[in-house]
């Protein structure tokens, strides 16, 4: 376990995504700290997924480049881990095989490691069809981590939980975050969830940043506040509400 920054820098240079005439991503730029833990929100159709699935190297760009430690790439799949909405387990493998999936036959250790990580130590021997829906998301979080990424790409991963285990998977992600230091992006709709877990909050909007939002609350935030609660309140008003652009005072330069 370490506090050393594992991320890396990402820039995204001018990126274009264009589904025929949709031009979905619209010269987007954006550069991210190594180990910051980036949000980002915006419309239904905004482009959030577009974004990652470009970073990711799932989609090809139509312009634009990507930098990740100053060097140009095409895709980064091999510094990237994706974590999507659904688990995507394999159903007849079991769960330490799903979280080892990919990697070499020694990695089993590793994979006991990683379920560890995500409380699930003593489940891996199981399948996943007996799993409630948040352990299955912990296998794929664990998946995710056994690999040491250096970038964690998340596709509203915890969008189908419940109320409260919802609450106990940003903690947990937010502890993990903390400890390994990996880069993160989090599409979220949920603005709560963004100021909560964030650095920093990007709005995509008309295919380009929106808004690009430092979030300086101290950790872990105080949900009950009245300052989370006005930002939440503030983000989700200009979510809503593309043409009322209010001032922001910390807006990023
Ligand atoms: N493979 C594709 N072919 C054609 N159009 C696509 C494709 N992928 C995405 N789009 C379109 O691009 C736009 C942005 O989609 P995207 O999934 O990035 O939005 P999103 O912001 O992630 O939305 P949501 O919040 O609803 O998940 C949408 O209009 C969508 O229909």
């Amino acid at each position: 376990m370490t506090n050393s920054v594992r991320g890396v820098n990402l820039v995204v240079e001018n990126l274009w995504k264009s589904f025929g005439k949709t031009h979905v991503l619209q010269g987007l730029n954006v550069e991210i700290k190594a180990g910051e833990f980036i949000s980002i929100v915006g419309r239904s159709g905004c482009g959030k997924s577009t974004l990652l699935r470009a970073i990711a190297g799932l989609s090809e760009p139509s312009a634009g480049s990507l930098w990740v430690d100053d060097k140009p790439v095409k895709g980064i799949n091999s510094i990237a881990r994706v974590m999507f909405q659904e688990p995507r387990l394999l159903p007849w493998k079991r769960v330490y095989q799903n979280v080892a999936l990919g990697l070499e036959k020694e990695s089993r250790v590793r994979a006991r490691w990683a379920l560890s990580q995500v409380g699930l130590g003593d489940r891996a021997s199981e399948f996943p069809s007996i799993l409630s829906g948040g352990q299955k998301q912990r296998v794929a979080l664990a998946r995710a981590l056994v690999s040491e990424p250096r970038l964690m790409l998340l596709d509203e991963p915890l969008g189908a939980l419940d109320a409260l285990t919802r609450i106990e998977m940003q903690s947990l992600l937010e502890t993990l975050w903390q400890e390994q230091k990996f880069t993160t992006l989090l599409i979220t709709h949920d603005v709560e969830e963004a100021v909560a877990l964030s650095d920093r909050l990007i709005l995509i909007e008309h295919g380009q940043i929106g808004l690009d939002l430092h979030i300086d609350l101290p950790r872990p935030r105080a949900r009950g506040s009245a300052e989370f609660a006005a930002l939440v309140d503030q983000i989700r008003t200009r979510v809503m509400s593309p043409e009322l652009a209010p001032q922001f005072v910390n807006q990023a330069a």
